[in-house]
């Protein structure tokens, strides 16, 4: 029984059979659509998945999908769209994780937040493929989208304060975008011991929630964009 027969996943074209397939996981279906949007006629080694928002549905997801078909993948992304930290990431870039990185995971205290690292439970921090990762960066870059690289932020709870989103820079200094999936994904990858990487555009800036100034459509046009990219490379 494959996956596709529950229309789960929509391949990007006709599957090549046996080898090293790319899983790609989305939240929701509009980024899905991107994503095959700029895969079309590019490559047949890519399957598209839509996991449902947050770290826990997309773990799920990807390790069900990992686990039915073993062997197919040799690779992970998670790919949608993100908000972008001030500074960092603006509306309609394109965001390479270099880390990623549960940001919210831990405890609270009157002394403030204790991450997962600092309770001993492991690690908040998952690794990318960090050659494929400077290597995807460069070449968006190349093809003049506004590609950056840095570590992105997985949170249960959207940031929607301006308190909220300097908080996280001070917990992961550098931190270029937030969004609610990649250290599932990665959760999932690392247990099947397969590399992972996160690729998001940027729709909104991370701090006072405000939907009126979510830039959706664009952020979607420059993830399919870079998806186009991405077939170019990772074929
Ligand atoms: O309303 C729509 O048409 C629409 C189309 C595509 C995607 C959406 C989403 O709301 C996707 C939710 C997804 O986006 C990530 N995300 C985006 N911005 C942020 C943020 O500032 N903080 C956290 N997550 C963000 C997240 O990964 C969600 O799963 C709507």
């Amino acid at each position: 029984m494959s996956l596709n027969e529950h229309n789960e996943t929509a391949d990007a074209s006709i599957p090549s059979g046996a080898g090293a397939r790319i899983l790609v996981v989305t939240s929701v279906a509009a980024e899905q659509a991107a994503v095959l949007r700029g895969l079309a006629g590019k490559s047949d080694r890519f399957d598209v998945l839509v996991s449902g928002v947050g770290a826990a549905a997309t773990a799920a997801r990807t390790a069900a999908a990992l686990a039915l078909s073993p062997g197919r993948y040799g690779l992970v992304i998670n790919a949608g769209i993100a908000g972008g930290f001030a500074g960092q990431a603006g509306l309609g870039a394109i965001v390479v994780a270099s880390d990623i990185i549960a940001a919210d995971l831990g405890a609270d205290s009157p002394d403030g937040f204790i991450s997962l690292d600092e309770l001993g439970f492991g690690s908040a921090r998952a690794e990318v493929d960090g050659p494929a990762a400077v290597c995807l960066t460069g070449a968006l870059r190349a093809a003049g989208l506004p590609a950056i690289s840095g570590p992105v932020l997985t949170v249960s709870t959207g940031t929607g304060t301006a308190e909220g989103a300097a908080e996280l820079a001070r917990r992961v200094p550098g931190a270029v975008a937030e969004a609610m999936e990649g250290y599932g994904a990665a959760t999932a990858a690392r247990h099947f011991e397969l590399p992972v990487l996160e690729i998001r555009a940027v729709s909104n800036a991370v701090g006072p929630r405000d939907r009126s100034a979510w830039r959706i459509k664009e952020a979607l046009d420059a993830l399919e964009a870079a998806s186009s990219i991405i077939a170019e490379v990772l074929s």
